[in-house]
């Protein structure tokens, strides 16, 4: 029988006209892909605190205004079926820098401009985002 999908919530965390991004070690999907801080839901989570549980877990970082953006169904291979939902959020404060809690699944979280996007990316994001879609709100970018 072939697994069940599994549900990921991934977070762009905004900042002036910036996102933040880490590469993906080799141990999971995505392997030295750039992707969002993000992980899978948990039983009982709500989306929203799902992104909070995993920034603050994978970068030490506090967020705020945390809302839905979209989600997507990727069949990856004959074993994995994921579906991505895509939130957005601010810092909670500006000050703060993202540290690298979980290096053995990240190397490292940089801000990227979404007109200069690190390369390459983790499968799914790269596919939204050659769409043309842009996690910015409409009245700032
Ligand atoms: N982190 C992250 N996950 C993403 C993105 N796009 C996307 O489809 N996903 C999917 C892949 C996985 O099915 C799921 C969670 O990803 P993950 O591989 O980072 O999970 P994790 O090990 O950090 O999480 P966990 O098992 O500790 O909860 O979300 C993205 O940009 N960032």
């Amino acid at each position: 029988m072939s697994p069940a999908p599994e549900i990921g919530v991934a977070v762009f965390i905004l900042k002036n006209d910036q996102i933040l991004f880490g590469r993906r070690r080799s141990s999971s999907i995505g392997a030295y892909t750039y992707a969002l801080p993000g992980g899978h839901l948990e039983f009982g989570e709500s989306f929203e605190e799902c992104a909070a549980r995993e920034v603050k877990e994978e970068t030490g970082l506090e967020i705020k205004n945390i809302e839905f953006l979209t989600a997507n169904s990727f069949v990856l291979s004959d074993k994995v079926h994921l579906v991505a939902v895509f939130m957005r959020s601010n810092l909670s404060d500006l000050e703060k820098t993202p540290q690298n809690l979980e290096p053995d699944k990240c190397e490292g979280w940089v801000w990227h401009d979404l007109k200069n996007l690190p390369e390459p990316m983790f499968g799914p994001l790269k596919t939204m985002l050659d769409n043309g879609f842009n996690p910015f709100p409409t009245e700032s970018k």
